[in-house]
């Protein structure tokens, strides 16, 4: 390409890639709530604050159509009057119930002032210690310890949108957790939208749905509440996220960010990605920001959206960009073997694939330009799991009244 690549150097760097990615949908069924949402695993707030989006990088990251659902169902009041109330949450994809008794939480965490839900607040340090407390009551599997930060996560918005109300929230999610693909993202968002939605202050744009999926749109200012407050559960899984992925995930489409400041990128021509889960748990090695990669990356999208250039060369430039961008992570030495496996079967069928947000391990997204059975079968054939995905879809919607959101089950 004979251009010279700005690299950004972080004290503690990741890069960003092309393409992060997060989905969300909610599902309201009356006083059933439910949402879409997806998670990864845990990383200390700490471990997240340095970032090359936090520090002033371009990215580009855009919606996939893999979803996460978050549904909610509120109890009867009287069963709190009774004293016999509980709040239960429970996670299908690590397969755990938790449940805590109404007066527990209102006795631990109502002490602050309760404010309406109408803006988001961030978790003090105060409420953030006595989440801690009360998680520290379950018994969570040493292998699933990572899941304690959406927990927190879970028990502040729950009790910040609708107080210590009885409820059941299920989530489930089709993204593998903790693999690069946004998923506490879309987790908070899904389970920011159901709260929200509980509390009757988002709505489904009447009779907008989301191609005759039973999935309705939400209004643009709902959205901002929404992703509001998916933002502070961000910070407490996170500790400094940029904003990237909770917005992405909620607004759907594509987004290039940069220092706060978001574009929307419109893609008329759906791109679709092979994304690859290398199964092996990521380190937290560091990494670099790819700015002038990103900024490409946008200005291509735009160009494609105009009909400025033609899809194949589209196609090509971004495999292109996309080939650079892997190429200077590899030299960084942030890649692993299982992710050089892929590589290397993708590249057998003149694929071209890069490491997503997450490091040594996670997931791999190839660019296709269209399904190509065989190298999907051979990928799988060496244990690794394909999503093919359709890259700028929706954001955030909501389904009320009669929606089976979980494989069919009505939770
Ligand atoms: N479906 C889910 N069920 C339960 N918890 C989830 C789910 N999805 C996400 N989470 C929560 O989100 C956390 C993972 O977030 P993390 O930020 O580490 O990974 P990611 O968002 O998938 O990747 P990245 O942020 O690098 O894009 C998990 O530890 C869990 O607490
Ligand atoms: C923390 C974060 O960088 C994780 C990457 O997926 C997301 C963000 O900046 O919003
Ligand atoms: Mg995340």
């Amino acid at each position: 390409m004979g251009r010279v690549l700005g690299l950004v150097w972080e004290k503690r760097p990741r890069v960003w890639g092309l393409l992060v990615c997060a989905v969300v949908g909610a599902f309201v069924a009356g006083e059933s709530p439910s949402s879409r949402i997806s998670s990864p695993q845990r990383r200390s707030a700490s471990s997240e604050s340095e970032h090359a989006v936090v520090h002033g990088s371009a990215a580009v990251a855009a919606a996939i159509d893999l979803y996460t659902r978050c549904s909610l169902r509120l109890l009867p009041l009287a069963d709190d009057e009774a004293g016999a109330a509980v709040l239960e949450l429970d996670l299908r994809d690590p397969g755990l119930t938790f449940s805590w008794p109404c007066a527990q939480l209102r006795e631990a965490l109502l002490t602050e002032e309760v404010a309406g839900a109408q803006e988001a607040r961030p978790c003090s340090p105060d409420r953030l210690a006595s989440i801690a407390r009360l998680l520290e009551e379950h018994e969570i599997p040493e292998a699933k310890v990572w899941l304690s930060a959406g927990l927190s996560a879970f028990l502040f918005l729950y009790t910040s949108i609708l107080g210590c109300r009885p409820g059941k929230v299920t989530v489930s999610s089709d993204l593998p957790m903790g693999s690069g693909l946004g998923s506490s993202a879309a987790f908070c968002v899904s389970m920011s939208g159901a709260l929200l939605t509980a509390a009757g202050m988002v709505a489904a744009v009447d009779g907008i749905s989301s191609k005759g999926t039973g999935w309705e749109l939400v209004g643009k200012d709902d959205l901002e509440l929404v992703n509001q407050w998916a933002f502070q559960g961000e910070k407490i899984i996170h500790g400094k996220p940029s904003g990237i992925d909770n917005t992405v995930s909620t607004f759907g489409s594509m987004i290039k960010f940069k220092k706060g400041e978001l574009t929307n990128l419109k893609s008329r021509n759906p791109i679709k990605m092979l994304i690859t889960d290398t199964r092996v748990g990521r380190n937290k090695k560091a990494l670099v920001a790819v700015n002038s990669i990103s900024e490409e990356v946008s200005s291509l999208v735009e160009l494609a959206a105009n009909d400025e250039i033609a899809i194949t060369s589209k196609e090509e430039k971004l495999a292109e960009l996309m080939e650079m961008n892997q190429g200077l992570l590899q030299c960084m030495g942030v890649s692993h073997s299982s992710i050089e496996t892929v590589l290397r079967t993708t590249l057998k069928f003149n694929l071209v694939s890069k490491l997503t947000g997450a490091e040594g391990g996670g997931c791999v997204l190839t660019l296709i330009p269209t399904l190509l059975e065989k190298v999907i079968a051979e990928l799988e054939s060496q244990s690794f799991r394909c999503f093919i995905v359709e890259v700028g879809g929706q954001g955030f919607q909501v389904c009320q009244g009669g929606c089976s959101c979980f494989n069919g089950d009505v939770v």
